[in-house]
């Protein structure tokens, strides 16, 4: 597996600045601040519960912030009109936890989706398109026409993976890619996303409990903790902070043989 490399600072894809995010009283994020730069593979760590995935529907706009501002492209969500949202929807690919893939549909048909629903191509080169993403993710022609329950959990997330590379985009969001994976199949995964990070210059934000791809495959890493990001850095940074989750969970018992495994 490639060691990430050392990258040059470049503008910010994502900027999120004073978030506030709550469900009634219960306050989920305060004051939380997070940049993601261009090119950057992002890993978002935390305990259950601290809110990772209410942190990824707020960027993407799933969940409207109580208070503060999330920019993409250098763009508010808050003032974006109608059709910045839309480029900015089409410059963005979500892999959801579950793959959230059309059960009755297809692997080609799930890929070509957003296709369909975001370009006028005709209907031989979406299909052209789909069928090179599918590729690009490591399937083979013989998935085209088998549908979702048909697939085993890792090439379900390969899937997943083509369909949100489906528009081309510059940025996607990951939640939890490799859960559910065996060791091999989550080593491959992982290095599916470095390599398309490094080729397609894709910025990746990628929530996950998996040590071993915070190691393998991410340049930071961003920890979720006391209702903000308490650290933004590198996991050879992270080893030496005071930050008791930090240090439990990167010295502990899995942290120190995923540090073993690197
Ligand atoms: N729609 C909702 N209504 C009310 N509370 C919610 C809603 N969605 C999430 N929450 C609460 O927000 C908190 C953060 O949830 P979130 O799913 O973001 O956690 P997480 O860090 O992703 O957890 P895990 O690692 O277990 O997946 C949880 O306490 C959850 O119960």
């Amino acid at each position: 597996m490639t060691a990430p490399k050392e990258k040059p600072i470049r503008e910010n894809v994502i900027e999120v600045r004073g978030l506030l995010s709550q469900f009634g009283d219960r306050v989920i994020h305060h004051d939380l601040d997070l940049d993601v730069q261009r090119g950057e593979v992002l890993g978002v760590v935390g305990g259950s519960g601290t809110g990772k995935t209410v942190l990824l529907n707020s960027i993407i706009g799933l969940k409207q912030p109580e208070g503060g501002s999330v920019k993409l492209f250098g763009v508010d969500r808050e003032t974006m009109t109608k059709d910045e949202a839309a480029e900015v929807e089409r410059r963005t690919g979500v892999l959801f936890q579950q793959g959230a893939l059309f059960s009755a549909l297809t692997v080609l048909d799930n890929v070509a989706s957003p296709l369909v629903e975001h370009t006028t191509l005709p209907a031989n080169t979406i299909r052209e398109l789909a069928e090179m993403k599918i590729a690009m993710v490591g399937l083979k022609p013989e998935s085209h026409y088998l549908k979702p329950a048909e697939l085993s959990g890792g090439m379900r997330k390969r899937v997943g993976l083509a369909r949100a590379l489906a528009l081309d985009p510059e940025l996607i969001f990951l939640d939890e890619p490799t859960a559910g994976l065996d060791p091999i199949g989550a080593a491959a995964f992982d290095q599916l996303i470095r390599d398309l990070s490094d080729d397609l210059d894709l910025t990746v934000f990628m929530i996950t409990h998996d040590l071993d791809s915070l190691y393998a495959i991410c340049d930071k890493v961003a920890v979720l903790a006391d209702k903000h990001v308490v650290a933004k850095a590198t996991v050879q940074e992270l080893e030496r902070s005071d930050h008791p989750w930090i240090k439990e969970y990167f010295l502990g018992p899995r942290g120190r043989a995923a540090h073993k495994a690197a």
